[in-house]
């Protein structure tokens, strides 16, 4: 079980900072929606630099232009990229022939997805990796449920979860076993990112 770092809503510095501080302790480095659309491919492509041996998620969140949108990603240096599973089935489609001609990974990300019929034609299509993901819009009247994991109930897929996950949470949620463990403000908010990430990584290894 991986743990993800997820920066969201941070300045460029903040970003590379807060990364610093917990390197260690996690396996990849999401660059958040809102940063890549701040800083563009440059923040990937710094991050690449920075980080060779970590993995590297480019948080797109791809609905349309499949193609070119996860070839800028990859092309900067990420390992993984995201697509929305409310995209067409053409540009999901897409984005997983671009992430196979280049060695690389897509996730589809399962927002807003209620019906587990639509994970299943997904895993149909050749999507062997999603997010099962509670928003940050949703966080405020919601926590993660066992509905997130309903979705894949059955079907030969890997999970990441995320949606305001903290240390309190984390037990519940390595109890569904995903793949990995995404957190973005349990550690970009926390007074001490460093211990936090560290607890965190201590909690999901006592526990797989
Ligand atoms: O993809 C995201 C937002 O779209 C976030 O990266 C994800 O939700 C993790 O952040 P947090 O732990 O703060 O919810």
């Amino acid at each position: 079980m991986k743990l993800q770092l997820a920066l969201d809503r941070l300045s460029w510095d903040r970003c590379f900072q807060l990364t610093e501080d917990v390197q260690e302790s996690i396996d990849i480095i999401e660059i958040g929606t809102g940063v890549i659309k701040e800083y563009g491919m440059a923040i990937v492509r710094e991050m690449r630099k920075r980080y060779p041996h970590h993995i590297i998620l480019a948080d797109m969140k791809i609905c349309d232009a499949g193609k070119h949108e996860a070839a800028q990603a990859f092309e900067a240096g990420a390992d993984i990229a995201t697509v929305m599973a409310f995209a067409p089935q053409a540009t999901i489609i897409e984005t997983l022939e671009t992430a196979r001609s280049l060695q690389k990974e897509m996730m589809v990300d399962l927002l807003g997805v209620t019906e587990p019929q639509l994970v299943q034609e997904l895993v149909q299509l050749g999507v062997t990796f999603v997010g099962l993901h509670l928003g940050k819009d949703q966080q405020k009247q919601q926590q993660i449920g066992s509905e997130l994991f309903d979705l894949v109930e059955g079907l030969s897929v890997r999970t990441a979860v995320a949606g305001g996950v903290t240390l309190k949470s984390l037990p519940d949620i390595i109890a569904y076993q995903p793949n990995v463990i995404i957190v973005g403000s349990g550690l970009t908010k926390a007074e001490d990112p460093h211990t936090m990430a560290k607890q965190f990584k201590e909690e999901i290894t006592r526990n797989v």
